[in-house]
């Protein structure tokens, strides 16, 4: 049980840093606000709440695994490597597919409730 705590603190440490280092996480925390208060405001019915929370959950930990594995890249490659810089690009890229797709839901829910 002490274990299961303690996963909890480190997952939380982790939010932490990923906080404090990367403007990125930050700019999606304030998306995130936007889109619950315009949730909110605009009434979403369940299921696109639950649409938003899906969305909101995969960009949230994408970026997470994009920071993780910055942070990992370093630690092994300090240097300039060609394929630290891929390793790298890619990773970002899951970021951007995630953060287009959950854009376009958030297009499909909203556009037609402002206009
Ligand atoms: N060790 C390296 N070798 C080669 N290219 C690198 C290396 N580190 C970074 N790069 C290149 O520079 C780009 C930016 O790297 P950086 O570590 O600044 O990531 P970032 O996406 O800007 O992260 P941050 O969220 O910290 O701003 C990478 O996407 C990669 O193309």
């Amino acid at each position: 049980m002490l274990r299961f705590f303690k996963s909890f603190r480190f997952a939380s440490n982790g939010l932490k840093e990923a906080f404090k280092s990367e403007l990125n996480f930050k700019v999606h925390l304030f998306s995130v606000v936007v889109v619950v208060l315009a949730g909110w405001c605009f009434e979403v019915s369940f299921l696109e709440w639950i649409a938003l929370i899906v969305c909101i959950s995969a960009v949230l930990a994408t970026e997470l695994f994009n920071t993780a594995i910055e942070v990992l890249v370093n630690l092994v490659s300090p240097e300039f490597n060609p394929k630290a810089g891929l390793v790298k690009d890619i990773a970002a890229a899951a970021v951007l597919i995630v953060a287009l797709m959950s854009l376009v839901v958030g297009l499909i829910i909203f556009v037609p409730k402002i206009f």
